[in-house]
């Protein structure tokens, strides 16, 4: 199959073609479509994201022999719907989003088609996609509204209006349910500032600020209680439902978060264990002999299924005479982790969900999109650099450590240092004593 050729003999626009077309629309990325469409009533064509990946392989060489991290992973990912990927430590779910997204380290080598509505990308431009990793990085004086403020000075267009500016972060922080906060230090060492799921909240509102069609997360619950995630993998849905393209990697979410994703990519060992919908999931695994007891979280047993550590465990009680006895009536006792994830890997390959995703796949090539253009930063060099400056000057004149302490300590040496020079004056013993 030839992903690359025309589809119906139909040519997708290109966003220059959209301008030639458009005759006065200039070349747009998403956030200036957005703010265009709210003050005009010409179309742009349709910019949501619809990604697709076939048989993506990605290798690295250790120790001088190559080795694989994906094997032959193929699936899709459509705008209003969001994508888990799942599984156990080390089985590829970061190296997934880094794939899609293009951010694979140099020493990788990745073969396969990824496609952005039907084309080959290569660097996703501004405000097309954003990528949330997994550690918050925040500065720790600013308030909630004050970081997203320096935020879109940054990053949004220079020509843009102050209002429209202030707008655009008030309504994002309405939207990631940070408004009862947006007053709140993020917090540092000595200021009691965000709970863990506000920082989440605020790391992914800083991020969606640009009006990203498609967005990344790495682990958008890691650390939070389930109370917590359960709010952020939520607030992710609602921004899915808006005509987004989300995908999140995440670890082991419990049933009720596990409830709010439409669509599962499981992994075991760079394999592809199952893809398709979340739901159905638990079905595959039925089918291929694998029931999720009654009263177990369906993604708990999905994981414990393909996790080789639990081969250890089992080993660890095996050797107890208590449990040996005792009757294995589950079947992942009966086995090894990697025949079970043998058996589930083949029985997938040879599934109608297999089959399911290959054709939506096909579908989805022959729909039209239009993939904007644009690159880096929309704020001029100035307006970075001013904006750089006073954000330094406000966390500089808030951190007691890194200010303040600082002048005490630098008053106290000249002080000192100066004292050393007082009512010395120019006799030789005096100069002896400077020297
Ligand atoms: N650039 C790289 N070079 C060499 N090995 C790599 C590279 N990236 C990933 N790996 C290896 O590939 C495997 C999968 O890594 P990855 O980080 O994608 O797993 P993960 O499922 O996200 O793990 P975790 O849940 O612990 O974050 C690991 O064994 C890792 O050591």
């Amino acid at each position: 199959m030839n992903l690359m050729a025309p589809h119906n003999g139909r040519q997708e626009p290109h966003s220059s073609e959209v301008h030639k077309l458009y005759g006065t629309v200039p070349p747009m990325s998403p956030l200036s479509e957005t703010l265009w469409r709210d003050r005009t009533n010409i179309p742009v064509g349709d910019t949501s994201v619809r990604l697709t990946w076939v048989d993506i392989w990605v290798t690295t060489v250790r120790h001088g022999s190559k080795q694989a991290i994906l094997q032959g992973l193929t699936g899709y990912a459509e705008p209003g719907s969001i994508m888990a990927i799942m599984g156990p430590s080390g089985s590829g779910k970061s190296t997934v989003l880094d794939t899609l997204a293009g951010r694979l380290a140099k020493n990788t080598t990745q073969t396969g088609d990824i496609l952005l509505n039907g084309h080959r990308k290569s660097t996703l431009s501004y405000g097309t996609a954003a990528y949330v990793t997994q550690t918050d990085e925040l500065i720790g004086t600013l308030t909630v509204r004050e970081t997203m403020y320096y935020s879109a000075d940054l990053r949004l267009p220079s020509n843009m209006s102050h209002a429209d500016k202030k707008a655009l972060v008030d309504s994002t922080i309405q939207e990631m349910g940070l408004f009862d906060c947006r007053h709140t230090p993020v917090g540092n060492w000595h200021l009691r500032g965000l709970s863990g799921g506000e920082k989440r909240r605020l790391s992914i509102a800083l991020e969606i600020l640009t009006r990203p069609r498609l967005l990344f997360l790495d682990e958008p619950t890691s650390g939070l209680d389930s109370a917590a995630a359960f709010f952020v993998v939520t607030t992710l849905r609602n921004l899915a439902r808006d005509g987004r393209t989300v995908i999140a990697s995440i670890h082991q979410p419990s049933s009720e978060v596990f409830e709010l994703f439409d669509n599962l990519t499981l992994l075991s060992g760079g394999k592809l264990i199952f893809f398709g919908e979340a739901k159905a999931a638990n079905e595959h695994f039925t089918t291929a002999g694998f029931p999720c007891p009654s009263l177990r979280n369906p993604s708990d047993h999905f994981l414990r299924a393909i996790n080789s550590d639990f081969d250890q465990v089992k080993s660890n009680f095996n050797c107890s005479s208590n449990f040996r006895d005792l009757e294995r009536v589950d079947m992942l006792d009966k086995m090894s982790t990697n025949q079970v994830v043998r058996i589930l890997s083949d029985s997938y390959q040879n599934s109608e969900y297999a089959a399911a995703a290959m054709s939506r796949i096909n579908e989805i090539l022959q729909m039209q999109g239009t993939v904007l253009e644009g690159s880096g930063s929309e704020a001029s060099f100035l307006k970075q650099c001013s904006t750089l400056t006073r954000r330094s000057f406000v966390n500089m004149s808030r951190d007691i450590g890194y200010y303040w302490l600082r002048l005490v300590i630098y008053i106290t040496l000249s002080l000192c240092l100066g004292s050393i020079f007082l009512h010395l004056d120019f006799s030789y013993s005096s100069i002896m004593l400077k020297v």
